[in-house]
């Protein structure tokens, strides 16, 4: 009945994770996913998520409406405009919650193919490797802008707005508004206003994609993009991640948000998104999204939750200073200074697939075939000794 079936190729990143799970060597370094470890090594749960998990009630819980956990959806709205938006005052946002943030680009790409079924989506040069496999998979003809430019370990900026010029009406746009995965280059407020503006005018359709909020500068200035586009007035959609702020990866924690030109019609596009979900998984899953709903709404919590984000932001930048620092002393004429400028989870190391693969095969190091490294699986037992090895291998 199968014997049809292709093999499946794996994924590059979470195909990645089983290996690295294999590998019997005491010595290996996971450099791959996208996961906050502590200095440990561990995964800390923030005091603030344990103490809302205390707050629970154990009991049976009936299924959660389509849309999900209104005070949890509420909530991740403010986080991401501000508590005090006019799109809030006016009722023209609303908000879904989805199966984490892939969850909201999964169902964002099955509303724009069903509505507005002539878009093609156009992605960052590189982008998060499921960006296009989540697109595709909903029938949508997926292309690339310009982002990237390994020379200035910058964005090619020029190259980037003359391309958003030459997009269609109703074309999809997926903007990282922080910590851009895998570079971790962001653009500066001036070029989202410039980027934004060329959306506006060109009638385009921004989708965002904010995974890391909170690991960039803070909570209000990663979310800069979204909120000036909210301020001039575009309709736009933002999937929000709370797996990695919140450390909530497996109860797969998030929303899609919308903002639109009016009340009348963001109710519209709540009822189709809630359609979407009916039709997808019906409606998403309790725990996770009771206790963000309760560190985001216990002002008490929500403050010593931001601090303890703030914290993992400040141990990753003193993890990328240190690298840079190690990597620095062994190869002097080396310029390493795209490990301090990067933002996020990532840096993004310019490694070849050959260099990154002997890593891996020599060292136990694992980093994506991109050259992508996570910064927080670096900590103080482990840091020399990849530093030692990405020396090693640029060396060839
Ligand atoms: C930009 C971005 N968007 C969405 C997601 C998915 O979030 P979630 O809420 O878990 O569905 C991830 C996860 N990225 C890491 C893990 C992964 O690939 O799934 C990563 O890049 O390693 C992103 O990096």
């Amino acid at each position: 009945m199968f014997q049809h079936l292709q093999a499946y190729a794996g994924d590059p990143i979470l195909s990645l994770v089983e290996t690295f799970n294999r590998d019997p060597r005491e010595h290996k370094v996971n450099l791959s996913i996208g996961i906050y470890f502590d200095d440990a090594g561990c995964l800390p749960l923030p005091e603030a998520v344990r103490a809302a998990q205390t707050q629970q009630p154990v009991q049976a819980q009936p299924y959660l409406p389509m849309e999900g956990h209104a005070a949890f959806r509420a909530a991740a709205l403010r986080v991401l405009l501000g508590n005090e938006h006019l799109v809030l005052q006016q009722n023209r946002a609303v908000a879904v919650q989805t199966l984490g943030g892939s969850g909201a680009l999964k169902l964002a790409a099955d509303f724009l193919k069903r509505w507005y079924p002539q878009s093609r989506a156009f992605v960052s040069d590189p982008t998060w490797d499921n960006h296009r496999g989540i697109l595709e998979g909903a029938g949508i003809e997926v292309g690339t802008y310009p982002y990237y430019d390994p020379d200035t370990i910058g964005v090619r900026f020029a190259e980037l707005t003359q391309f958003l010029h030459t997009l269609d009406s109703g074309d999809i746009v997926l903007l990282h508004p922080c910590c851009h995965n895998p570079t971790g280059v962001d653009l500066s407020p001036e070029q989202w206003d410039e980027v934004l503006h060329i959306i506006q005018s060109r009638r385009l359709i921004a989708l965002m994609d904010i995974a890391y909020q909170g690991f960039g500068d803070d909570f209000d200035r990663d979310a800069y993009a979204v909120r000036k586009a909210a301020d001039m007035g575009l309709s736009f959609f933002v999937s929000s991640s709370y797996s990695k702020n919140m450390s909530l990866y497996s109860e797969r924690v998030g929303i899609l948000a919308a903002v639109c030109p009016n009340a009348e019609q963001a109710e519209r596009v709540l009822g189709q998104l809630k359609f979407g979900v009916r039709r997808i998984y019906s409606s998403p899953p309790f725990h996770g999204a009771d206790i963000a709903a309760r560190v985001l709404n216990e002002s008490s919590l929500h403050r010593q939750w931001q601090n303890e984000v703030y914290a993992m932001r400040d141990r990753i930048k003193r993890m990328r200073r240190q690298l840079h620092d190690a990597l620095s002393q062994r190869l002097p004429q080396h310029d390493f200074r795209h490990y301090l400028t990067q933002r996020g989870m990532f840096g993004y190391t310019g490694l070849n697939e050959h260099q990154v693969q002997r890593l891996q095969d020599e060292f136990a190091v694992y980093l994506l075939k991109s050259g992508r490294l996570c910064m927080a699986g670096l900590n103080s037992r482990n840091i020399e000794y990849v530093a030692r090895a990405i020396a090693t291998v640029l060396q060839e």
